[in-house]
């Protein structure tokens, strides 16, 4: 069976494979990947598919939903040119080295190369044990696949860098899961992700190879990767790889990394576990496990319960975390880049480059042209000030800022309470906060925005217009913590309509959609405290 895709395979190609054919758990060494086939399961079914990403890789969409590709993505069968292995990476976890990891139930199948030589990993997750796997079993449940699957394909359609997701199946095994750490495990649906990137490798793939003072393996992988993922780097395609091209690879790494977590900050994304092996070196968002929306802004917030205490991963502190992922990853650079220097030029970069990106993204999701440190750095912070003084929505709350008409310079509008509370009053949880004080301090926000909105010179000062620009990067649908769970719980009753209706609708997330507004309600007072709504755990 071809479904006439091409492979490619590179990175088998490139890496050193591990010698030990026999797929059971240990330490893996002087290799970049084991060989290991997914186990097959005994029922596939076919839950849900992504059109777009079959077309991204060349796959014709008819194949979507039929046997012989769900045989494939449920691991049971291989297509022809794909050679399955799984990756040795390591990480620090929650800042601390954990050693090797690798992927312990994920399975690449190969990578397709499609007509315009792109290339495209696709790699199954939840596919059982391989080399990696240490006590756990290589398979992944419902719940977590249909958050994987759905939030892949929403974070790419609101514009935010990301693995995508071509596949959801059922696999017809149970799974046993602890989900509360509480001495109470239960059977779960098994279930898996076939994801696609163009390549899949991680900040850990490297540091598992410095920490072993490899730096042999460790300069095959980072040839190997500036080669197929980097080459724009180089000057003629075989150049030589030395200190100064791998020291540019790390710059722009740096640099995606920091639009990534603009992006993540915009749309109210927290990742809740950002491990250095949860980061790619593509600057794409990977691996979604605990992640959450914010519904209220609370810039302390993770959805993590294994996070609670320390709250390291927290939404107003990824960007800090990026930058200690990234130094990580300096670190285990530094026996081929042999100076600190050039990778300390980085990690400025970065520092450069979040900050810029923060200010236009800012900027932006307020309408304005640019953002002006002098004056916008206090109404930016006196905006989010505001934002906690009383609960409140913060994707309800930007679409709504944008409907509040303001007037012109020559005829501004007086804004008046009543007016600015029935646009707004969608977006607060919790009526008795909206207080007198709240109301003030609302109003004196609402008076310095409308003043710098009218004496912005970049764009015309028209509502309708200052409306569109915002709406544009001020998402209305998000994959709300709620409705994951409430997807989540109709499949596990059988019923998949829920999972294809979410996917839609998170299509176009800046458009109004008329009919699908129940999708942009703020979260429902049953689900505030909710597992799965609320908070997540990390068994999935
Ligand atoms: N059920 C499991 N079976 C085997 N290994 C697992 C399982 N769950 C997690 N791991 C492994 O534990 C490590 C850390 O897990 P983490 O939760 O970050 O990743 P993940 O959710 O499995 O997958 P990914 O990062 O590929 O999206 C990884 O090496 C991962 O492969
Ligand atoms: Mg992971």
């Amino acid at each position: 069976m071809t479904f006439d895709l091409t492979f490619d395979n590179r990175f088998t190609r490139d890496l050193p494979a591990d010698t030990e054919p026999r797929n059971f758990t240990r330490q893996v060494h002087q290799a970049g990947f084991s060989r290991v086939k997914p186990t097959p399961v005994s029922a596939p079914k076919w839950v849900a598919g992504s059109k777009e990403v079959a077309e991204l890789i060349g796959l014709d969409p008819k194949w979507l939903g039929s046997a012989e590709l769900t045989e494939v993505l449920a691991g049971n069968a291989l297509a022809d040119g794909m050679d399955p292995f799984a990756m040795c990476y390591g990480g620090h976890q929650f800042g601390n080295w954990a050693g090797q990891l690798g992927d312990g139930r994920a399975i690449n199948l190969g990578e397709v190369v499609t007509a315009d030589e792109k290339h495209w990993t696709l790699q199954l997750k939840g596919a059982g044990l391989t080399p990696y796997s240490r006590t756990a079993d290589g398979l992944a449940v419902l719940r977590s696949s249909v958050r994987e699957f759905l939030c892949s394909e929403a974070m790419h359609h609101l514009g935010v860098p990301t693995t995508r997701a071509l596949s959801l199946v059922l696999t017809g095994e149970k799974v046993l899961r602890d989900m509360f750490y509480d001495g109470h495990p239960e059977h779960e649906l098994g279930a898996i992700v076939c994801r696609v990137a163009p390549s899949f490798i991680r900040f850990g793939n490297f540091e598992i190879f410095a920490s072993r003072e490899d730096t042999e393996t460790l300069q095959t992988l980072v040839e190997h990767t500036i080669r197929s993922e980097f080459s724009h780097l180089l000057s003629e395609p075989d150049a030589e790889i030395g200190p100064d091209v791998i020291a540019a690879m790390f710059e722009e790494v740096c640099r995606t990394t920091a639009e990534m977590v603009v992006h993540w900050m915009r749309v109210g994304f927290v990742h809740g576990v950002m491990n250095t092996d949860n980061m790619s070196i593509l600057g794409l968002t990977i691996d979604y496990g605990p992640y959450g929306w914010l519904e209220d802004y609370d810039p302390d917030w993770t959805p993590n319960t294994t996070d609670a205490q320390g709250r390291r991963y927290r939404y107003a502190h990824q960007p800090q975390i990026a930058q200690w992922n990234l130094v990580a990853l300096a670190n285990a650079l530094v026996p081929l880049v042999k100076e600190a220097e050039p990778l300390q030029r980085g990690i400025a970069v970065y520092v450069e480059e979040f900050q810029k990106s923060w200010h236009s993204m800012m900027a932006g999701k307020l309408g304005l042209s640019k953002y002006e440190s002098e004056t916008d750095d206090e109404l930016v912070d006196s905006l989010l000030t505001l934002l906690q003084l009383a609960e409140t929505d913060m994707t309800i709350f930007y679409r709504r800022l944008a409907d509040i008409e303001l007037g012109t310079r020559e005829q501004p509008v007086t804004l008046e309470l009543a007016a600015v509370l029935r646009h707004l009053s969608e977006a607060h949880y919790v009526a008795d906060e909206v207080t007198e004080e709240y109301q003030q301090a609302l109003m004196d926000w609402m008076r310095s925005y409308q003043s710098r909105v009218l004496a912005d010179d970049g764009f015309p000062a028209e509502d309708s217009q200052r409306r569109q620009r915002m709406n544009a990067v001020n998402p209305k649908y998000v994959l709300r913590n709620y409705l994951a769970q409430l997807a989540i719980d109709a499949c596990d009753k059988g019923d998949d309509s829920l999972v294809s209706e979410l996917l839609e609708v998170l299509r176009r997330p800046y458009d109004d959609q008329p009919g699908k507004e129940r999708f942009a309600e703020k979260r429902p007072e049953w689900a505030r405290h909710r597992p799965g709504c609320s908070m997540l755990s990390c068994s999935s």
